[in-house]
């Protein structure tokens, strides 16, 4: 494979704005060092400094939780979380800590090596973290408000430690998928979801994303991790069950967390 190709193995198409990352990345002949090539995760100052810029104008969590941040080790790697009381999607919830220990503890039966993934509602960005540190090339999404957090936790975890440089992209669910996300250019091998099924209004327009993404014939897998809660928990699961090929791959009493794997109805 071309070190600095930007071509996705899986899918074979030229993803825009995907940068393989590498020790030894070759430019103009020589071989230069790239930024992050320690297997540690960046200071917080390295990281701020470098997203100054970027965060001039956009929403960052006013309120830290608790100290602010979580920690974990998953795929060989400690992985420092930061979390707010903002919104949702900057807290870790319980199906994305399920789905990051199913995907280490299953890597021959989902193997994630040079795929294509893309997490829809991905909030911290946890599970995407993990997802590109077992080798995925991962698109991370979520609504635009929460982009600037899962952005920082994303570069701060990944940075000089993984194979493919995450990406991270607005999705709201059901809007302006044909138009950002058109098939087949957007192909991905593994969609992954935690946690994105509560008591919201746009459950109709999640199933619709999960069905963007996941066609006859496109070969795509959606994981799903859930902790069900309410009624209306149960009926997206109807829906579903009934809209995809489904297979229940563990349910875990203790967290109440379900993980599903679905195929299209062919
Ligand atoms: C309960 S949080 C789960 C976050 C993360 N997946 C986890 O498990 O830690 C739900 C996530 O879905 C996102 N979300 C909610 N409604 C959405 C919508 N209409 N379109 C896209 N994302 C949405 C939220 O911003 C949030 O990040």
């Amino acid at each position: 494979m071309e070190q600095s190709s930007s071509v996705c193995p899986a899918v074979g198409l030229e993803l825009p704005g995907r940068q393989k990352e590498s020790k030894d990345m070759k430019q103009d002949g020589e071989t230069q060092a790239v930024e992050g090539t320690s297997d540690e995760a960046l200071t917080d100052e390295q990281v701020m400094a470098g997203e100054a810029q970027d965060r001039r104008n956009i929403w960052e969590p006013s309120f830290y939780y608790s100290l602010g941040k979580e920690s974990f080790h998953f795929a060989g790697h400690d992985i420092s979380i930061r979390e707010s009381m903002d919104t949702f999607g900057a807290l870790i919830w319980p199906g994305a800590i399920a789905l990051c220990e199913f995907l280490e503890n299953n890597q021959q039966q989902m193997n994630l090596m040079d795929k294509a993934v893309i997490e829809i509602g991905a909030g911290t960005g946890l599970l995407s973290i993990v997802a590109s540190l077992l080798g995925a090339w991962v698109t991370a999404t979520d609504l635009p408000d929460v982009l600037s957090n899962l952005t920082f936790n994303i570069r701060q975890n990944t940075r000089g430690r993984s194979r493919y440089a995450p990406q991270v992209a607005a999705l709201s669910w059901g809007q302006d998928l044909d138009r950002d996300f058109p098939c087949p250019s957007f192909h991905y091998s593994y969609v992954l979801a935690a946690d994105v099924v509560y008591h919201h209004q746009f459950l109709d327009e999640l199933l619709d994303t999960m069905r963007h993404f996941c066609r006859p014939g496109s070969g795509t897998t959606i994981l799903w991790a859930n902790k069900i809660r309410f009624q209306s928990d149960l009926r997206f699961t109807e829906g579903f069950r009934s809209s995809f090929n489904t297979v229940l791959l563990t349910e875990l009493p203790q967290q109440g967390v379900r993980i599903y794997k679905a195929t299209a109805k062919e």
